[in-house]
């Protein structure tokens, strides 16, 4: 018997929503101060940094990336294709950058081989980001268990999952932040291509209670278009905000660079998951399988500390108009002008939108 249920519950995306103004004693921008401290829950580690973090695609979580944004306090997942001889130049280079990284595994045997034999060369790493697009796998929680098992001071960040049992399982597992996100990526065409996701904010906003009753932590990745969608996943709930496309086509990201015709510059910025990543690190594309992942030209953007700038002066910005510091702010308008105003143009799609929040079957 093929049971279909529909969840009836609207779920919101960033841009349905904004943050609610209120009173503020903060006279200036200059006076917040974006620094946050966690204490992990199984690492047992004490960390401050600005809760942003570059994305572990080959493109984004680069060595370079991860210079630049750990002298303003910004965090990187680097990615998994560096060798343990690359590893150890980045760390006798930026040692003092080594409090600030993850590195990326998948969970494959030769993975978490590969994962083992860095860590011993370089031990100051200070995490792993264990990372798989479906994180709702069988075996993902023995796989933490393992990891941490054999790096017991080491935060782990694990995900890839949208819902709150899995969260959950992982935490138990031994992950400190539970990385959450399926298809919101601006790259991404998982939702394309396998009908599968979860609208972002709505996972933010359900993961996080999870994971906080359990003292774990929140890592939401994926889907921020401008500083303003990274405020509303800090103010839904996240502890960390994964960037990827925000932080493409700059000097420190990986891409190659390309002078058009027309004498502008952009540089190439690619899903994990694309055919272009599986190309330049499988081979092929495997036979049974379909890219996930869409390949883009990005305007390139010089230096990524102006970025930066931009980006932390956003969210300081957040803070002076909630009167409220980083992850402290949480009332949101549900307005979505984008999703009413489809309404207005027919009807029946007010009853599309119900039906696409979520859908199970058993
Ligand atoms: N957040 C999201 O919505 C999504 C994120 N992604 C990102 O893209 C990355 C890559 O995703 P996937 O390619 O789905 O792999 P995956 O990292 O989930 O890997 C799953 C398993 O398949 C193996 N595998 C991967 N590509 C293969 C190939 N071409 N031939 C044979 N075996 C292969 C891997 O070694 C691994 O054991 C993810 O790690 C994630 O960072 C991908 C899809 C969705
Ligand atoms: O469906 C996907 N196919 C892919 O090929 C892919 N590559 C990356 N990612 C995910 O996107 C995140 C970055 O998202 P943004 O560019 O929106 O910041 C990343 O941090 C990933 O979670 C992918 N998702
Ligand atoms: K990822």
């Amino acid at each position: 018997m093929h049971n279909v249920k529909v969840d009836p519950e609207i779920k919101l995306d960033f841009q349905d929503v904004l943050i609610r103004p209120r009173r503020s004693k903060l006279k200036s921008r200059a006076e917040v101060d974006l620094f946050c401290e966690y204490n992990f829950k199984n690492s047992k580690k004490t960390v401050k940094c600005i809760p942003l973090v570059a994305s572990n695609m080959d493109t984004i979580g680069t060595f370079e990336m991860a210079a630049a944004l750990s002298k303003q306090g910004l965090m990187t997942a680097v990615h998994k294709y560096y060798s343990v001889e690359e590893w150890k130049s980045f760390a006798q280079a930026y040692p003092e950058a080594l409090n600030s990284v993850t590195i990326s595994s998948g969970t494959s045997d030769e993975d978490i081989k590969r994962l083992s034999s860095i860590l011993q060369e370089v031990p100051g790493i200070s995490g792993i980001t264990l990372d798989i697009a479906n994180g709702y796998q069988d075996s993902f929680p023995d796989t933490i268990s393992r990891v941490r098992d054999d790096f017991p001071n080491h935060t782990i960040v694990a995900g890839n999952v949208v819902t709150g049992e899995v969260v959950e399982d992982l935490i138990r597992a031994g992950a400190d932040i539970v990385k959450v996100g399926l298809g919101p990526g601006s790259v991404c065409i998982t939702r394309i291509k396998t009908g599968v996701g979860y609208p972002q904010l709505s996972v933010v906003l359900e993961c996080s209670e999870v994971a906080h009753e359990l003292g774990g932590h929140l890592m939401a990745d994926g889907g921020c278009t401008c500083p303003g969608d990274i405020a509303k996943a800090i103010g839904g709930g996240a502890d960390f905000v994964m960037m990827g496309g925000m932080l493409a086509g700059h000097d420190q990201s990986g891409g190659e660079l390309r002078t058009k015709e027309d004498g502008t510059k952009v540089k190439t910025f690619y899903g994990m998951s694309s055919e272009t990543a599986m190309s330049k690190h499988v081979g092929q594309v495997a036979s049974y399988r379909t890219a996930e992942g869409k390949s883009v030209e990005v305007p390139y953007r010089g230096d990524v500390n102006e970025t930066l700038q931009d980006i932390l002066g956003g969210l300081r910005s957040t803070c002076t108009y909630t009167g409220a510091p980083l992850r402290k702010f949480s009332f949101f308008l549900h307005y979505s002008s984008k999703y009413y105003q489809d309404c207005k143009e027919d009807p029946n799609i007010m009853i599309r939108a119900r039906l696409f929040a979520s859908c199970y079957a058993d």
